[in-house]
Order: C-alpha cells, then sequence, then structure tokens
C-alpha cells in the first residue's frame, strides 16, 4: 500500500490554476523527488500534502487514512513533518533547544536523548550549546532537517534543502538523506542532486504533471526535455 495517495487535487488561486488535477503516489521508503521550472506548483502541491494550503477539490490519504480536511498540525501528528526554509529556526535559542521544541511534540518521555539523537544524525551534536543564529548558513539547513526527524515523521518533506549549500555540504547532505529512516519527499532545482538521490521523479509543468518515473526515464522523457530539461534549470 502506498504511505500517501492525493487524488484529484486542485488549488486555484483566482484565474492561476496552481494545482489543476494531481494524482500523487508515495511509496513507503522512497526518495521521490519533486521537479518543475519556477511557477510550475510544486509548494503549492507541498502545501496542500501539508496541510498549509485548503485543498479546494480531491483527496488525500496518508496511510490509509482520509487526511483531506486534516490541519497542518494534526498531520504533523500522524506522521507528516515539513522542514520548512530556514525561517523556521528560532535565531535566539540555542541549537539543542530548537531540536528539543520539536521532540517535545512528539511527547517523548527523553527530551535529551531524543533531541542529540536527531543532532547526532545530521552531525551538529558537537554544536548543541551554541545560539542557532550563530550557526553557518548550511549548519542551520542541517539544524532544520534535525528540526523535522525530531518529530520522528514516516514522510519527510524539504523544500529546496541543498540552496545555498558549499558543494561539500551538499555532498555531506546526500550522505545524511541516503542514511535517513523515512520516505523523503525532495523538492529541488538542482538536478544534480535529484538525479543522485531519487529513486521516482515526479515532474511538475502549469500545474498538472508533466511525467513521473526513474532519474532515467525522467531524462529520456522528450516532454521533459523540451518544458523543463532544456532550460535554465537543467545547468543548475
Ligand atoms: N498565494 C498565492 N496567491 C496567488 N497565486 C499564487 C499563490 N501561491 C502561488 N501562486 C501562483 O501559483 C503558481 C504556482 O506557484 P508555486 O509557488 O506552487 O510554484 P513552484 O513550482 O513552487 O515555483 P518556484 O520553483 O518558483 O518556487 C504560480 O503561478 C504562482 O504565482
Amino acid at each position: 500500500m502506498s504511505l500517501l495517495e492525493a487524488r484529484g487535487l486542485i488549488c486555484h488561486f483566482g484565474g492561476v490554476k496552481a494545482i489543476d488535477g494531481v494524482d500523487f503516489d508515495l511509496e513507503p521508503g522512497e526518495v521521490h523527488a519533486l521537479i518543475g521550472s519556477n511557477g510550475a506548483g510544486k509548494s503549492t502541491l507541498v502545501g496542500l500534502l501539508s496541510g498549509r494550503i485548503p485543498v479546494q477539490a480531491g483527496s488525500i490519504r496518508f496511510d490509509g487514512r482520509d487526511i483531506t480536511r486534516l490541519p497542518a498540525h494534526a498531520r504533523v501528528a500522524c506522521g507528516i513533518a515539513y522542514a520548512f526554509q530556514i525561517t523556521s529556526v528560532f535565531p535566539r535559542l540555542s541549537v539543542f533547544d530548537n531540536v528539543a521544541l520539536a521532540v517535545q511534540r512528539t511527547g517523548a518521555r527523553d527530551l535529551r536523548a531524543g533531541t542529540m539523537a536527531a543532532l547526532d544524525r545530521v552531525g551538529l551534536a558537537a554544536l548543541a550549546d551554541r545560539l542557532a543564529g550563530a550557526l553557518s548558513y548550511g549548519h542551520q539547513r542541517l539544524l532544520e532537517i534535525a528540526m523535522g526527524l525530531a518529530l520522528a515523521p514516516r514522510l519527510l518533506i524539504l523544500d529546496e534543502p541543498t540552496q545555498g549549500l558549499a558543494a561539500a555540504e551538499i555532498d555531506s547532505f546526500k550522505a545524511l538523506v541516503r542514511s535517513l529512516p523515512a520516505t523523503i519527499l525532495l523538492i529541488e532545482h538542482n538536478m544534480e542532486v535529484v538525479m543522485d538521490l531519487a529513486g521516482r521523479i515526479t515532474v511538475l509543468g502549469n500545474g498538472r504533471v508533466l511525467a513521473r518515473g526513474t532519474p532515467a526515464e525522467i531524462r529520456a522523457n522528450p516532454v521533459v526535455q523540451a518544458a523543463y530539461l532544456g532550460g535554465r534549470d537543467a545547468d543548475a
């Protein structure tokens, strides 16, 4: 059974068909990349799946349960964690406290152990006492992932996680993603990262699914090449 099954999703903003009849499945344990040019609908689709944006039509099932109308916090409780862009890190709190806040939401009994386990996984345990705002940009992105992991999610949604990272940091990020014990939905512009990490790729264009398949299938797909891979992002 799929971990997530979305059917016929629609989200229009006035006349803009941001998501226009999208079916989307995630299999347990897969790394699934969502790609598409600017304005294709990636953020909107993730907003619908995570509950930040209300679904106008269609349905979403997670682990067999209908979550279409559940608010975002209830979806977190179901096991869907969305690692926000950098704004979600509290700069005046320590690295430890940022993660501990997330662990607390799970009702875990041992706050310290849960927090240090998440920090350990992303390689930030030694920086636990630092102020989050004093971390390098790359480390702040890892902290976000630790905050997502601290929720012990079954699905972790990573939104442009490599944006602004140096080449060496991207290599460590790829190793980290391969080691994560969750299904991963990756929104990513860096095609090298996508092709390297994803088991399957969904390509969006104008709010619709243009193609879906393995990296090799997507690379070879003429529709995708014309609409996307031949464009600006092919070199990213
Ligand atoms: N709140 C909103 N109000 C009006 N239009 C919106 C809103 N959010 C998104 N849109 C429009 O919906 C379309 C899809 O936007 P979306 O942000 O989902 O695309 P994207 O693929 O994530 O793009 P990017 O790669 O640039 O982040 C775009 O035309 C965008 O301008």
